[in-house]
């Protein structure tokens, strides 16, 4: 084995295209390319995004190859005018471009043509030095059909990101640097960077020759404000810095907070179980999971839904009925069907929290504009396949004292099965549980929202008001409620 401190190569990423300069598209493979090579142990050095123009290219590919071990570009490697990456490459090493005659042929098969001229043909002028590179598929282990074309140190891959994803993660032997591992930890904290700067320094410096140091504040965490990132080739001296940073930050300033809540899910949500042994609340708990398994019984995948409008309670209630579908169904392909109604006038938060959730939990969001109970209708009529709606509706709310965890909708109303596994919960429970699991919640709980409703009807909880040190009408977090009867204190429906 060699030294662990072996020198770790290194790479460039050059983006090319007009539409990431204009802002039209959002460029996410160079994040992928640097989350793939950085568990590879490559050292991203520089990312570039050039224009579709010859000279820019070829300046910045001739620059990357002479500075790193790697060059990765994507983009421009497509039949129109202003894909002129195969060009720029070719220029940057003073070569011409040729076509092909693998590439030929499999653009004869692809598209009927074998005219040099035709458009199409432009995908196979390569760099003269060019080699094509297949892949191996993982799942059949078979070679891929279209190649990667390589050319020197420089290698050259798709724009649009699912073909560029797939194809890069094939290549992992030729970046791979076996000699070289990162570790890392991370450490949050809840108090701002200044308050820490002078800490953090001093860690730094004692550590600078192994291990890096990074701070990042994060000002919509609920849960903390700036996460450290310590990094190092050597993992006991990583750990010595890590424990001596974590006594050296002001008691009680480290939080643990669990990053991606829905991975294990279902074994988190029984440790919290565990943790809370025989109180009320892990009761409580312990009933609601037995009334989601008994819904999944009763009824099938297709059947079921989520009324899922962005607030805490539903967001209790989707957690909860994520791990226990993932649990029945650990390899299902569809999606879980959530319903929601959109108010008149709803809250941007709301709005924005509702999108992330839609997609962390991969949902089939089913959305209705209107009175809830003609929304109904309308599911019922788009989706009759649906019988049951799972509701995060607790006893304390308004209506609400006569339901059971299995209760019919009310006569004149269409007929769909509620399922309220969260009826006995109360206000203190949600915070419990969501808090307790690090689940994100929409931001206006924490600048002192208690219940959700629409913008024209719901303020702050006045009981969690409080003036700041500049005189300032500030709220407190709607977990710090103190009294559960004021929960409604911001509603006036
Ligand atoms: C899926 C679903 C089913 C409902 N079924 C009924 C019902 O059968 N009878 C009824 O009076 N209200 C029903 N409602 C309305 C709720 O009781 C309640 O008025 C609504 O969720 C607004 O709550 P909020 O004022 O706390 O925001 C239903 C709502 C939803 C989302
Ligand atoms: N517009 C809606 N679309 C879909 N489901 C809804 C809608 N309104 C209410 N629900 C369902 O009814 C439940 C009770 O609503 P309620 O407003 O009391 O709770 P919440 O919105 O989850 O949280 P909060 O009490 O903080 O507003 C929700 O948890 C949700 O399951
Ligand atoms: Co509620
Ligand atoms: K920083
Ligand atoms: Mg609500």
């Amino acid at each position: 084995m060699s030294s662990v401190n072996h020198k770790p190569s290194t790479a460039g990423i050059i983006v090319i295209g007009d539409e990431i300069l204009k802002g039209q598209t959002i460029d996410t493979n160079s994040t992928f390319i640097c989350q793939h090579l950085y568990t590879w142990g490559v050292q991203v050095k520089k990312i570039s995004v050039v224009s579709d123009e010859l000279e820019e290219i070829a300046k910045e590919v001739k620059e990357f190859s002479e500075k790193y071990t790697h060059v990765v570009t994507s983009g421009g490697v497509g039949p129109t005018h202003d894909d002129l990456t195969f060009e720029g490459v070719a220029k940057a090493f003073n070569e011409k471009t040729l076509p092909h005659p693998d590439l030929v042929q499999l653009i004869k098969q692809y598209f009927g043509t074998d005219d040099l001229l035709s458009p199409k043909m432009k995908m196979a002028y390569v760099p003269e030095s060019a080699k094509l590179q297949y892949g191996e598929s993982k799942i059949s282990g078979k070679r891929t059909k279209y190649p990667m074309v390589s050319t020197h140190n420089v290698y050259m891959f798709p724009g649009i990101p699912s073909l560029l994803e797939g194809a890069f993660v094939l290549f992992e032997d030729i970046f791979r640097d076996p000699n070289v591992k990162f570790f890392s930890r991370r450490i949050f904290i809840d108090t701002d960077e200044i308050t820490v700067s002078s800490i953090l320094q001093d860690n730094f410096n004692k550590y600078k020759e192994s291990v890096s140091l990074g701070s990042y504040p994060d000002l919509h965490n609920s849960y903390f404000k700036v996460k450290l990132i310590l990094e190092s080739q050597i993992e006991d001296k990583l750990n010595s810095a890590c424990e001596e940073l974590k006594s050296a930050l002001p008691q009680g300033s480290v939080v643990k907070y669990d990053e991606n809540p829905l991975i294990d899910a279902n074994e988190k949500i029984h440790e919290l179980l565990k943790s809370e042994n025989g109180s009320e609340f892990a009761k409580k708990l312990e009933k609601s999971l037995h009334t989601i398994e008994k819904a999944l019984e009763r009824y099938s995948f297709d059947e079921i839904c989520v009324g899922f409008n962005g607030g805490k309670d539903c967001t209790v209630l989707l957690h909860l009925v994520y791990a226990a579908v993932k649990r029945k169904y650990p390899s299902i392909d569809k999606k879980l069907k959530s319903l929601y109604i959109r108010s008149k006038l709803p809250f941007p938060e709301v709005e924005k929290f509702i999108q992330i959730a839609r997609d962390r939990y991969n949902l089939n969001e089913l959305m209705y504009y209107g009175r809830i109970k003609d929304c109904m209708g309308e599911l019922k009529n788009q989706h009759p396949e649906i019988k049951a709606v799972f509701m995060g509706t607790r006893n304390t709310d308004p209506y609400s004292s006569h339901l059971e965890e299995f209760t019919m909708t009310d006569a004149d109303w269409p007929q769909f099965m509620r399922v309220n596994p969260i009826l006995e919960w109360s206000y203190d429970d949600i915070w419990k549980f969501l808090r307790g699991l690090c689940v994100s919640y929409c931001s206006l709980y924490d600048r002192g929202y208690t219940s959700l409703g629409s913008m024209n009807n719901t303020h702050p909880n006045p009981t969690l008001q409080y003036i700041d040190y500049r005189g300032i009408v500030c709220y407190k977090p709607a977990h710090q409620l103190q009294d559960n009867q004021l929960e409604r204190d911001g509603r006036n429906v």
